[in-house]
């Protein structure tokens, strides 16, 4: 048997959804800075949901829906206040999303019909858990969406009860579309293994909050920040990342495993990193992120992903930091959702196999003589 490591190259399925090729990305086609630079955030849901850019008939329909179903059952909010205070919000994410499914009634509806219902509702309803959330943590009561807002907007508005500038909003909404798909990253692969079984989509998306919420993976952008606080100053730049690359720890934010010449969304991240901290005054993580890109590069020749701006950009827009994994699922619901109805469409059992290295000819001992 050759075995693929981590599958590495390893060509699993077809799929028109998203494509990496010589480090462009595309969206059903249309690159990925064209996207960033022009669609917003509910237009790329279409787009990966159905293939092509909705007419304004079809957007304005959607945003209705996304509006529609933002609210959560009640029982959800009292789960969320019966939690405790103090856990990792993804591990609330991947419990609740998990319990919305009970109090949906086309939970176990298999039809593309439903799945595509369900995709908008999931989408919709994951800001409003995660926000609920945040404010419980701060004793505070959650806000209810409000409609007319739009999804980038209501989701600032349900943190802080109060109405984002058309800045944060433009800044929020661009960081979501960056955010939305990415072909065959480890959460989607797991939504594909779940969704492979014939097992519905709030268990496919419940299995991929889980893999995403890793270090390796969504859960990097956390830890670029708490890697930002912990070197704390400029001066500390060289030696905590010296130690660290001799320690053999991973600097966080960097490094892929599909692009070796750098990440095409670093570059919008690292742009909306520089104009919010020179909108705020405080460029200081901004110019600490620079010095450790330039070290980093230097020392290891590795460049940033997706998750090293974009920390610096939520903290900008005055987003916890336990909160940026969070947002990822909250963009990246919709990309999963495009890869579950597709492998519905296409589907066949992901079962690879494993060469057997272990032990050979046991013989069972009872257990009175072990
Ligand atoms: C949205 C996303 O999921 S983007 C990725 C988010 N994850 C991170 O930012 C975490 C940090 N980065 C990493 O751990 C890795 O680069 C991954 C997981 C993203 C990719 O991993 P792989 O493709 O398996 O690469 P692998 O870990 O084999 O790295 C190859 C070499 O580069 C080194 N390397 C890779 N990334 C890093 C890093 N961030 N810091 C230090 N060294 C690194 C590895 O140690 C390895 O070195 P070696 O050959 O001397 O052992
Ligand atoms: O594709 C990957 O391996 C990880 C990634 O960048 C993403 O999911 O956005």
């Amino acid at each position: 048997m050759t075995i693929a490591r981590g599958l590495e190259g390893v060509v699993v399925c077809n799929s028109e959804i998203s494509s990496i090729v010589d480090g462009v990305l595309t969206y059903r086609g249309y690159n990925i800075d064209d996207l960033a630079d022009n669609a917003t955030f509910e237009e790329v849901a279409f787009l990966l949901w159905n293939g092509y850019l909705p007419t304004k008939a079809e957007l304005d329909q959607l945003k209705e829906k996304l509006e529609q179903h933002a609210e959560v059952p009640k029982a959800a909010i009292h789960q969320l206040k019966m939690f405790p205070k103090d856990v990792h919000p993804m591990s609330v994410l991947r419990t609740v999303v998990s319990s919305l499914a009970l109090f949906d009634e086309e939970a176990e509806d298999n039809s593309v019909e439903a799945n595509k219902n369900k995709a908008i509702k999931l989408t919709a309803k994951i800001p409003t858990v995660i926000t609920a959330y945040a404010r419980i943590q701060q004793g505070l009561e959650p806000v209810a969406p409000k409609k007319g807002l739009g999804f980038a907007s209501n989701f600032l508005y349900m943190l802080t009860g109060k109405e984002p500038t058309p800045v944060s909003v433009k800044a929020f909404d661009k960081a979501l579309v960056l955010h939305a798909d990415h072909e065959l990253n480890a959460s989607t692969f797991a939504a594909r293994v779940t969704t492979g079984t014939l097992s519905d989509i709030y268990s496919a998306v419940t299995t991929a909050i889980g893999t995403l919420k890793g270090p390796l993976h969504g859960g990097a952008n956390e830890q670029v920040m708490a890697t930002l606080e912990e070197i704390a100053t400029m001066d500390r730049i060289q030696p905590v990342i010296q130690a660290k690359l001799d320690n053999k720890e991973k600097i966080m934010g960097f490094g892929h495993r599909v692009y070796k010449n750098g990440d095409p969304r670093a570059k919008h991240l690292r742009e909306m990193s520089r104009q919010l901290a020179s909108q705020t005054g405080d460029t200081k993580w901004f110019d600490m992120s620079t010095e450790i890109e330039k070290l980093v590069y230097e020392k290891k020749g590795l460049q940033p992903n997706v998750d090293f701006y974009s920390a610096t950009v939520y903290t900008y827009l005055g987003i916890p930091r336990k909160l940026f994994t969070p947002i990822f699922a909250m963009s990246r619901v919709t990309g999963w959702t495009a890869h579950i109805l597709e492998q519905y469409a296409h589907n066949r059992l992901i079962r690879p196999r494993a060469e057997y290295v272990g032990k050979t000819n046991q013989v069972y001992v009872s257990v009175d003589q072990r």
